[in-house]
């Protein structure tokens, strides 16, 4: 007779699940995927906190956490208590807020829509600390940063700490997942190498065009993810010319020259704050604010990418040295950093067109990079 499948109890040493101490990396992303469905999260000491975009139903609260350059827009900057450059902001307004009204004061993209906000006063926060880590996570889950504080009714908050958010960007969990050749319209000569990481459900590619050479270093590109100049052909921007002349490029050097190229195709859109929130940064945009500006209005910094992400992928494809395809200065440094050698950087400047030039300027003149 077989032996009847039974449940462990706690007498055989094993601790049972429901018992088990939830691990850091384990708590981040039980806080991002908190934000993106809506529910409320609890960070250490502060008070709950419920995202002003993803909550639904009949929440309200007289309170909100925001990011100081929203605080800024909102004219509570001049308050004492939100006087401190880049702390974020907590505010009371004079009568509860429902989400609605909520999410108008968090997305500046609809300012011209709702202009009529306020008085709030501004309020110390003795949490400073959770305010950014609450922060750092809008941002992670691709939301506005913008929070209820203490909403009613308070629903079942998921906890966390502030520090839980450095496994968030732990790099020991990426792996090759996958491999496959892939020609493509540049070359038939490619393989297509997908990564996958256990905290982050976004999965960067990497393409090797050509055979590999180990007397050549790669040229490399890293470009980061923009759907709408990627994929849709966008003039906003310069993303779509610059991976088609990457691509090209490497093509070439593996056909003439016995050289090889990697793409690495980056899944931070928009410089990290994710797509919905690039596309506020677009109505922005069309409202007179430059690439940076609109970022920061949105209360998201202007860069957020991580590029030791890249730097890790090329540690797994055995790459040490490259020949990196950049404007920005920043990529360069990223990756030495990380003990990647860039023994030349190729200047990528591809030719403007009226609707990006002011974007093309705004990357040279603010963000530093190499662009004529
Ligand atoms: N937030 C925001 N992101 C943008 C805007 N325009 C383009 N992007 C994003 O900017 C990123 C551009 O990435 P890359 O071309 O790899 O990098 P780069 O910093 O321009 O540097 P280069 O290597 O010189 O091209 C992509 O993630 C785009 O989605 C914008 O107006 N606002
Ligand atoms: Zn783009």
């Amino acid at each position: 007779m077989g032996e009847a499948e039974r449940p462990y109890s706690a007498d055989d040493g094993v601790l049972a699940l429901s018992e088990a101490p939830p691990s850091p990396a384990r708590r981040a992303a039980q806080g991002v995927d908190a934000l993106r469905h809506g529910w409320p999260i609890r960070i250490g000491r502060a008070p709950p906190l419920l995202a002003a975009e993803t909550a639904s139903g009949d929440v309200r609260a007289d309170r909100m956490l925001i990011s100081h350059a929203r605080g800024v827009t909102l004219k509570l900057a001049n308050q004492s208590a939100a006087a401190v450059p880049e702390a974020p902001v907590a505010m009371r307004a004079a009568e509860p807020l429902l989400l609605a009204q909520a999410l108008a004061i968090a997305d500046p993209s609809a300012d011209l829509a709702n202009p009529l906000k306020g008085p709030f006063k501004a309020l110390s926060i003795d949490w400073a600390e959770e305010a950014q880590a609450a922060l750092e996570l809008a941002r992670i889950a691709g939301i506005l940063p913008a929070f209820l504080i203490e909403p009613e009714p308070e629903g079942e908050a998921v906890s966390l700490s502030a520090s839980d958010l450095a496994a968030w960007h732990n790099l020991d969990t990426l792996r090759i997942a996958a491999r496959a050749h892939l020609p493509i319209a540049a070359t038939d000569n490619a393989e297509i190498i997908a990564f996958r990481s256990a905290h982050d459900l976004r999965e960067h590619v990497a393409l090797v065009i050509g055979e590999r050479n180990a007397n050549r270093p790669p040229l490399v590109r890293v470009h980061s993810e923009c759907l709408t100049g990627d994929i849709l052909g966008s003039l906003k921007c310069d993303c779509g010319p610059q991976l088609d002349a990457a691509l090209h490029a490497m093509a070439s050097e593996a056909g003439a020259q016995n050289g090889w190229g990697i793409l690495l195709y980056l899944r931070q859109e928009g410089r990290g704050i994710g797509l919905i929130n690039k596309m506020r940064a677009y109505r922005l945009q069309d409202q007179g604010f430059d690439t940076v500006d609109a970022n920061n209005r949105l209360g998201l910094p202007d860069e957020s990418r991580d590029f030791p992400v890249a730097a890790r992928m090329l540690d797994l494809l055995g790459v040490s040295s490259v020949r990196l395809l950049t404007n920005n200065l920043a990529k360069v440094v990223a990756l030495e950093e990380c003990g990647i050698r860039v023994i030349e950087r190729i200047a990528h400047q591809l030719p403007a067109n009226p609707h990006n030039e002011r974007y093309l300027a705004t990357k040279r003149d603010r963000a530093g990079h190499l662009l004529t």
